[in-house]
């Protein structure tokens, strides 16, 4: 149970992938691998949201359901499903990242996000906050590499990039610090799979 982490786990790095997951699929799981070997982490946990504050949920299948499928595509002895976000009551980043920082302030936490997410990153709640509190991993993903690169948060971390051969050096780098990882990608989304019909 990540929230209540054992004495050992003090210095761990720990690679926190925010989602949706409705359905989760083999680019979540291919971003958690990369990110788990390029920045020499020690897990990563899925953070399965009860609600991204951005989208339109009604139809949402519940956490639970978003969670056993979360644990099946993932299958990963690093990789860890939590629904850390429901038990704190909070479906905002900044929020969550607070807590956990404050709460393991031993253990080196980043945020590991597709290159979508960091396109709009500058509409979630506080986000120049979240940067100042956490390093920021952000994983290639097709179509969005250049809106990514362009982006205001992109600029905001501008002198704070990391090159991509120094990941093992970002979880210990004193936010904000960024790096962004390219390599192997996947054409999978969540929404073309909900439009083939392929739910949880
Ligand atoms: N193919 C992929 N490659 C890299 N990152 C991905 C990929 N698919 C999802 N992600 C990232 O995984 C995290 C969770 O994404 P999410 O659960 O919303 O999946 P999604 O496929 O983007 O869903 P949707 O199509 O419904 O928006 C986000 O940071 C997203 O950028
Ligand atoms: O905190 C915010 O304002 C915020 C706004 C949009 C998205 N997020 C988080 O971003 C993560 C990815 O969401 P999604 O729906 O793209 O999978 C997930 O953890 C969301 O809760 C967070």
């Amino acid at each position: 149970m990540p929230a209540r982490l054992p004495p050992h786990a003090a210095g761990m790095r720990i690679g926190l992938f925010g989602g949706t997951f409705n359905p989760p699929h083999d680019g979540h799981r291919l971003a958690s691998v990369i990110a788990l070997k390029r920045l020499g982490l020690d897990a990563v946990w899925w953070l399965v949201t009860p609600g991204n504050p951005l989208k339109e949920n009604s139809g949402l299948p519940p956490l639970g359901a978003r969670m056993a499928a979360a644990r099946r595509i993932a299958d990963h002895p690093r990789i860890h499903i939590t629904g850390l976000e429901a038990e704190i009551g909070t479906r905002f980043t900044y929020d969550t990242v607070r807590y956990l920082t404050q709460r393991y302030p031993q253990v080196r936490f980043v945020w590991i996000m597709g290159a979508d997410n960091l396109a709009g990153f500058h509409r979630w709640q506080r986000w120049r906050d979240i940067a100042q509190m956490i390093p920021i991993a952000v994983i290639d993903r097709p179509k969005s590499t250049l809106k990514a690169s362009q982006s205001r948060t992109a600029s905001y971390l501008l002198g704070r990039r990391l090159d991509e051969s120094d990941g093992a050096l970002l979880a210990v780098a004193r936010p904000p610090a960024f790096i962004f990882l390219h390599g192997p990608r996947s054409e999978t989304s969540s929404t073309a799979l909900r439009e083939a019909g392929q739910t949880l």
